[in-house]
């Protein structure tokens, strides 16, 4: 039912107005999928390759299509990956390249879903899926290499720990957004945005700190329960020649750690994110043996969703949670194998998009059915709020 009989792949655009890869699978039963790459702007070193789209296209058309169609069902997610990976024959899709090789994949698992006639969550998770719904992290005051002449470090989130539901917590960050946006005003300094539609103020990161824990606390007092805040720092795109770049100055990686620790302490942040350089587990681990048992210190460009850079990290004990893309490694089924070995070893999961994204939702059925503590998909713009509205749709349906 599920044997794929056609897939179509085309260049369409992402939200930063670049060409990306979308897939359609159809299935000989009628079934249907279709889904989009999106795509990084500060990419960890150890990321999946994204070829030029049309390079990656055509890869793909020659090597991969032939492979899948009229002998792979969709429904078989193994068999589909195993067969993108066969076509492919890189450890990292350079061949036919990650974006052509992520939107295949997923849109292969929407074509199962719809034959199934089940939300993609439901195919993705099963019956024995969590009942958890993640929290939405929501970047709010953001700079780094998603805007210029804003803050060093990439994202400012909301994260509304204590919402009472999925609801409750997306429109809590839009309303953190909106505050920030306030606070900016009254403090008369103007703001663009940035890729994922975070204010992007010219301040110093001292003041977009100030900024966020006003703006949470002023959202927490009116919705009644608790927000916090957390950091994307990609240190990894400040680090350089030994040191941490900063605008008022470099930080060693010892005062980096230090200086990472003490903003956990002063603003309770819930949630830490590529604090140091990609390369450096020792500091990873030396920074959540610090500070560990209070925040969420995670691996993004560290650990690139990829099971073998995990395992590194946990052995080493460096951090404690990992970011989850699945353009970062390539396919579903090497994302699932990462999302596993995290919980497995106690790692919390968090699932996230990129900077340059498209209306596809794949990422709020993969958080949902894999019961992810967290999503990370931006707080407005309409790429972002296609996951968030996605996301509350689903959990009206899973009641
Ligand atoms: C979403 C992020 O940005 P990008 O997609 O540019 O890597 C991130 O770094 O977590
Ligand atoms: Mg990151």
């Amino acid at each position: 039912m599920t044997q794929i009989s056609s897939i179509s792949l085309r260049r369409v655009l992402d939200s930063r107005g670049n060409p990306t890869v979308e897939a359609d699978v159809l299935t000989e039963s009628g079934g249907f999928g279709r889904a989009a790459a999106p795509s990084g702007a500060s990419t960890g070193e150890y990321e999946a390759i994204e070829l030029p789209p049309k390079e990656a296209i055509a890869n793909a058309r020659e090597h991969a299509v032939p492979r899948l169609v009229d002998t792979v069902y969709a429904g078989d997610q193994r068999a589909v990956d195993g067969a993108l990976r066969a076509a492919d024959g890189t450890e990292n899709f350079s061949e036919i390249g990650a974006n052509s090789a992520v939107a295949i994949s997923m849109a292969a698992a929407k074509a199962a879903a719809d034959v199934l006639g089940a939300p993609l969550y439901q195919h993705l998770g099963g019956a024995f899926r969590g009942e958890n719904f993640p929290v939405p992290l929501g970047n709010v005051i953001g700079g780094g290499e998603h805007a210029k002449d804003a803050t060093d470090i990439q994202e400012f989130l909301a994260a509304p720990v204590g919402a009472p539901s999925v609801s409750e917590a997306v429109f809590a960050n839009a309303k953190v957004h909106g505050a920030a946006g306030d606070i900016l005003d009254e403090r008369g300094i103007g703001a663009g945005k940035g890729d994922e539609g975070a204010w992007a103020p010219p301040v110093s990161d001292a003041e977009a700190f100030e900024i966020m824990d006003e703006a949470v606390s002023r959202v927490s007092e009116e919705v009644g329960f608790e927000i916090k805040f957390g950091l994307d720092v990609a240190a990894s795109e400040m680090y350089d020649e030994g040191a941490y770049q900063y605008s008022d100055g470099e930080k060693s990686p010892d005062e980096q750690i230090e200086y990472i620790a003490e903003l956990v302490e002063e603003y309770d942040l819930a949630y830490v994110e590529d604090p140091l350089d990609e390369n450096d587990y020792e500091a990873f681990a030396e920074l959540t043996e610090q500070v560990g048992d209070q925040t969420l210190i995670c691996g993004d460009d560290l650990f690139v969703t990829n099971v073998s850079r995990l395992q590194d990290g946990i052995d080493q004990g460096a951090a404690n949670s990992i970011l989850i893309k699945p353009n970062q490694i390539g396919s579903l089924s090497d994302t699932v194998d990462a999302i596993e070995l995290a919980v497995r070893n106690g790692y919390e999961t968090i699932i996230s998009h990129r900077s340059g994204e498209t209306e596809d939702t794949t990422i709020a059925h993969l958080a949902v059915a894999t019961d992810a503590g967290f999503i990370k998909t931006g707080t407005v713009a309409g790429e972002r709020t296609a996951k968030l509205n996605e996301l509350i749709r689903i959990a009206e349906d899973a009641v």
